[in-house]
């Protein structure tokens, strides 16, 4: 890749040279035309300089475009090999906006900088420069000329661009507030509205735009009249004029005039070249910061020599687990889970259940002790094998784009239309999927809450798995629905090791064990008839629930 590009930046170099030809050709097959001489000659070379510049700068790009297209493959092809191998914890909607901004943005913002940056600038540098010498070579008073007003622009521009990282830098942080006022005001639209506050959510919009937009023209307004000042100094008239009084002030030759005005011309289009050329720089240079730092991600870390797990005993030993390295969420828990029975994990929110479950999977690894399927560590199972052992349906059940075929078959790619159709069934949602547009065909069908989670179950009892973790749904639109879900899991969990994170205790009270959770750590263990005996909090809880359903 790096030769491609280097290979480029040659090729634009002697692009931007024989560019300069045909400007200094026209002053010589003036001067030969004066003179009488035959001008034959010099026409074939600015006819010729002119076609081999456009080659070797289309040849140029090309290379580059080349290179471009390999980075940008080599990049797509690394990324998708990192997201494979970070933990399934490290997945959420920040950081996949942030994959998403990568893969498409943040790469295109590269494009630029790699397939048209160093061939742009090579030949905005090299251009000038070889004009100035050749008009040194003629009269060193006439690379002067040509270069007159230059000094009133690059004045100006260093002083139009004091402070500008950290303006630039303000204006970045009131565009987030802008941001974060939008996000803010979408979300919230209902509630705002249900509770006649649009005017004031709208005021925190509008105060975050008109802010953002006083401190913008604060900056820009005086730099713009300054630019378009300034700009004059490299306007073609003005150099055009500037070279024609000095040229005629120091009684040059009328065709070394002509070569200088037409040197003088081309320099503020490089100079423009340049800007933009630095601006795009340095898009992409953070551009490539990000990439970095998604590349950077930690991979979770795959067993040297995986060990396969003996039967389907989940054991949780002594297991603490902290989200930032400091605040234990979990905090030395210890729990046995038979083969084929039900545990239930219920707690207040924030008690750690949701994160206890994950660390089967691996969403997360252990900070401290181990989970163990089978007697083996789970971070000694090759993660294939740890699929096909554990299986989950989560409460924000994730829909794929395509059929609903495609998004049961998920579960195993391998299934028969007749054994998808029979998972189907046993989850409650056969009926549902007939009543689509193209019964199992339909792409991207519109389910509620309740038909999706029981989409996901079918697509688990396809998988097939012997330990299922399972986030239990907190509300469904109407009992039907959720008797329906029960059905689907009560058929789902029979024979399997199942995790239950529970949120509606009635639905538990048959579980093998019920763990309560509370401030990670599990305090009280036992049936439902045990823990109300214990008339500890499980028995709490279950009151307080009954008063509810009252
Ligand atoms: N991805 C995460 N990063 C950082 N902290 C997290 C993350 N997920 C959960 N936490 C924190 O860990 C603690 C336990 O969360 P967890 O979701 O496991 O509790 P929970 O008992 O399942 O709660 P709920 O019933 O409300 O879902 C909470 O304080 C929560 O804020």
């Amino acid at each position: 890749m790096v030769w491609w590009t280097r290979a480029g930046v040659v090729l634009g170099a002697v692009g931007a040279l024989t560019t300069l030809v045909p400007f200094i050709g026209i002053a010589e097959l003036g001067r030969r035309l004066i003179a009488g001489q035959d001008a034959t000659g010099t026409a074939v070379i600015i006819a010729a300089a002119l076609v081999v510049g456009f080659l070797c700068n289309g040849g140029a790009l090309g290379l580059t475009h080349v290179a471009d297209a390999k980075l940008q493959a080599l990049l797509r092809r690394r990324i998708v090999a990192r997201l494979g191998k970070v933990p399934l914890g490290w997945y959420s909607d920040t950081t996949s906006g942030a994959v998403r901004k990568a893969a498409q943005d943040d790469i295109e913002d590269l494009h630029h900088l790699l397939a048209h940056h160093d061939v742009e600038v090579t030949g905005a540098i090299v251009l000038p420069l070889g004009g100035i010498a050749y008009l040194v070579w003629l009269d060193w008073r006439l690379a002067l000329l040509a270069v007159a007003t230059l000094p009133i622009y690059l004045v100006a521009y260093a002083f139009m661009m004091r402070g500008f990282a950290e303006k630039m830098r303000e204006l970045d942080s009131g565009f987030a507030r802008v941001s974060a006022a939008i996000v803010e005001f979408v979300h919230g639209i209902t509630v705002v509205k249900a509770f006649g506050q649009a005017n004031r959510a709208h005021r925190g919009y509008l105060e975050a735009v008109g802010e953002y937009g006083n401190r913008y023209a604060g900056w820009v307004r005086p730099i713009l009249r300054l630019e378009a000042l300034t700009s004059m100094a490299l306007a073609a008239p003005v150099v055009a004029l500037v070279s024609l009084a000095g040229g005629v002030a120091l009684a040059v030759d009328p065709i070394d005039l002509l070569a200088e005005v037409l040197v003088a011309m081309v320099i503020p289009t490089t100079l423009l070249t340049l800007n933009n050329g630095l601006t795009a720089q340095r898009r992409a240079v953070a551009a490539a910061e990000r990439i970095v730092a998604l590349l950077d991600t930690p991979e979770l870390p795959l067993p040297a020599d995986p060990v396969e797990p003996d039967g389907h005993l989940v054991e949780f030993d002594d297991v603490s687990f902290s989200y930032d390295g400091s605040k234990a969420v979990l905090d030395g828990v210890s729990l046995v889970c038979e083969p084929g029975t039900v545990t239930a994990l219920v707690g207040g929110s924030g008690a750690g259940k949701s994160t206890l479950a994950k660390l089967v999977p691996r969403f997360y690894d252990v900070s401290a002790g181990a989970v163990r399927i089978g007697g083996v560590d789970v971070r000694d199972i090759a993660p294939d094998v740890l699929y096909r052992k554990v299986g989950f349906v989560l409460q924000d059940v994730q829909l794929l784009h395509g059929t609903v075929f495609e998004n049961i078959r998920l579960g195993r790619p391998s299934a028969s239309d007749e054994e998808v159709v029979a998972a189907a069934v046993a989850a409650r949602i056969h009926e549902k999927i007939l009543s689509l547009p193209d019964g199992y065909d339909t792409v991207d069908p519109v389910f509620s809450g309740g038909e999706a989670q029981r989409v996901s179950i079918a697509r688990a009892l396809l998988a097939d798995t012997p330990i299922l973790v399972l986030d239990e749904a907190t509300a469904y639109a109407d009992p039907e629905s959720e008797a329906s879900i029960q059905d689907a899991l009560s058929v789902l969990c029979r024979g399997r090791t199942v995790l239950v994170i529970a949120h509606r205790l009635a639905t538990i009270s048959g579980a093998h064990q019920i763990a309560v959770l509370d401030g990670g750590r599990v305090s009280e263990l036992g049936t439902h008839s045990e823990l109300l005996a214990l008339d500890g909090r499980y028995a709490r809880m279950w009151q307080a629930s009954a008063e509810v359903a009252l």
